[in-house]
């Protein structure tokens, strides 16, 4: 007994030893750039487990920018900063909130990569745009960005006002006061109508949503909403876990996933069984590569469409809903100029609460960043070859650099001359967002609609 104990106490220490001697020749590989050192790493699932951390160098917490914005870098007196952990293996990252070094980064893609790890939870359904890099990345870009053109987001914008009509109209008719328990309840809805009618060529009324169709258990709403939020469960939880625990939650996530794949196969199917009409929307366009069988270059494997219309369902469900969310919030604390004001009212809800907080990249190869410190002083950051470099977009946001009164809600900052590289809440470069300017078509179309018949409390 005796000598077991002492074997585990042994290993227990060689363990630790092992661990600390790495961290010091991590934190020297680092040279001594500014930031803070912890006992755990806030990446992935711990980060996502203690969004606020615990004091005491113990941990950061995977949300701490979002709660700090710009003031770690002004603790440490630089605009890219360090922070790096012991367990559960010492590794450090880079945090950036410095707009010419993000710039750097973003427009040299094949310096800084995409590490494509923290987005394995995002191809539950099969590979796509976002959970790629390399070759498969660009043969996605290729096949999905022509679909984003003008004349599909002029179509966003006509669907956008057909269904704020049917919602005005049909659901909240004649009544003087309407009262929404959470924004999302509304916008979420608005979200999937406009890209299931824009990108897959199916329009849904709101109607729709309050029946669950033959031979289905949740509506298409209900499973996408469920999913884009236990996204990351359901891959951290085994399957054995997943099928045979019986825990409402559990069961809810997982009929929701199966009836997510049934909604988006019917989608498919209804689509290729239609009669061939003169499409331009995201939906044409990936098919035609599903099916494409002279080109075998650009084809897509069935895989590969599921995977990526789940990402544009998503992209739809998640990110649009936050944007919004604050954007109908802040329109009740000013008078809006309608339609040449919103988009400005969207893009500072944008700069104060960005839907993507943290953009991670990865040095391909042994180089350097240039920012500068407190005084004004230029500083040349060593970055080793595999060094994580993440954009850290509310401390770009507020960083007073850039911004005047960076705290402060103040649309009118977007209608002048503004810092368009300290604003980067689609990313920028070549992986920036493909839906931006079909996300601001609608959203200027939701928002003036809304403001332009109600006013709006909270
Ligand atoms: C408020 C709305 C939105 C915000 C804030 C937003 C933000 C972003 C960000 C930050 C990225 C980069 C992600 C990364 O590097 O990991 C991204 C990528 C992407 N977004 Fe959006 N997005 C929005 C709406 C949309 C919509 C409506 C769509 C499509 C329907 C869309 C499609 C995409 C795609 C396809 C990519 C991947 C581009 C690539 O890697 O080549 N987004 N978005």
């Amino acid at each position: 007994m005796n000598t077991i104990v002492l074997v585990l106490l042994a290993s227990f220490v060689l363990f630790v030893r092992t661990r600390v001697l790495k961290y010091r020749a991590m934190i020297r590989s680092l040279q001594d750039h500014p930031g803070s050192r912890n006992l755990m790493t806030s990446m992935g699932v711990f980060g996502l487990l203690s969004p606020r951390g615990f004091p005491g160098n113990i941990m950061e917490g995977g949300l701490r920018v979002w709660y700090t914005k710009h003031r770690d870098f002004e603790l440490y007196g630089m605009d890219i900063i360090t922070s790096a952990s012991v367990f559960p293996k010492p590794e450090a990252v880079f945090l950036v909130a410095d707009a010419a070094a993000i710039k750097d980064i973003t427009t040299t893609r094949a310096r800084f990569p995409k590490p494509i790890a923290p987005y394995a939870v995002l191809s539950v359904f099969g590979p796509n745009i976002v959970a790629s890099e390399g070759d498969l990345w660009k043969r996605f870009r290729k096949v999905s960005a022509p679909a984003f053109s003008e004349r599909n987001n002029r179509l966003g914008w006509n669907e956008t006002v057909e269904t704020m009509k049917d919602l005005f109209e049909n659901v909240w008719g004649e009544q003087a006061q309407i009262s929404v328990d959470h924004v999302v309840d509304v916008v979420l809805p608005i979200a999937l109508f406009v890209i299931s009618a824009a990108g897959f060529g199916r329009r849904i009324l709101w109607k729709d949503t309050l029946v669950i169709p033959h031979g289905h258990r949740m509506t298409f709403k209900d499973a996408l909403n469920v999913v884009s939020h236990n996204v990351f469960w359901k891959i951290a939880t085994p399957p054995w876990i997943m099928n045979h625990l019986p825990t409402p939650h559990m069961k809810t996530v997982r009929v929701a996933f199966e009836e997510l794949a049934q909604h988006m196969q019917e989608m498919i199917d209804a689509r290729r069984t239609a009669e061939k009409k003169e499409h331009y929307d995201l939906f044409t366009n990936l098919l035609d590569a599903n099916e494409d069988e002279l080109d075998g270059s650009n084809k897509l494997s069935d895989k590969e469409l599921l995977g990526n219309i789940f990402i544009f369902l998503l992209a739809e469900a998640f990110y649009l809903p936050e944007g919004y969310l604050y954007a109908v919030r802040c329109t009740t604390r000013c008078e809006m100029n309608l339609l040449t004001e919103t988009l400005a009212v969207l893009y500072e809800t944008l700069r104060l609460f960005p839907a993507v907080i943290g953009i991670p990249k990865q040095a391909a190869e042994d180089t350097t960043l240039t920012t500068q410190d407190a005084n004004g002083n230029r500083v040349v950051v060593p970055i080793t070859q595999g060094a994580w470099v993440v954009l850290q977009v509310p401390g770009l946001h507020h960083n007073p650099r850039y911004w005047d009164d960076p705290y402060a809600f103040k649309p009118e900052r977007f209608l002048g001359d503004w810092p368009r590289d300290a604003f980067v809440p689609f990313s920028s470069g070549a992986r920036a967002c493909l839906g931006r300017r079909f996300f601001e078509t609608e959203g200027v179309a939701i928002v003036t609609m809304l403001v332009w018949r109600y006013k709006i409390t909270v």
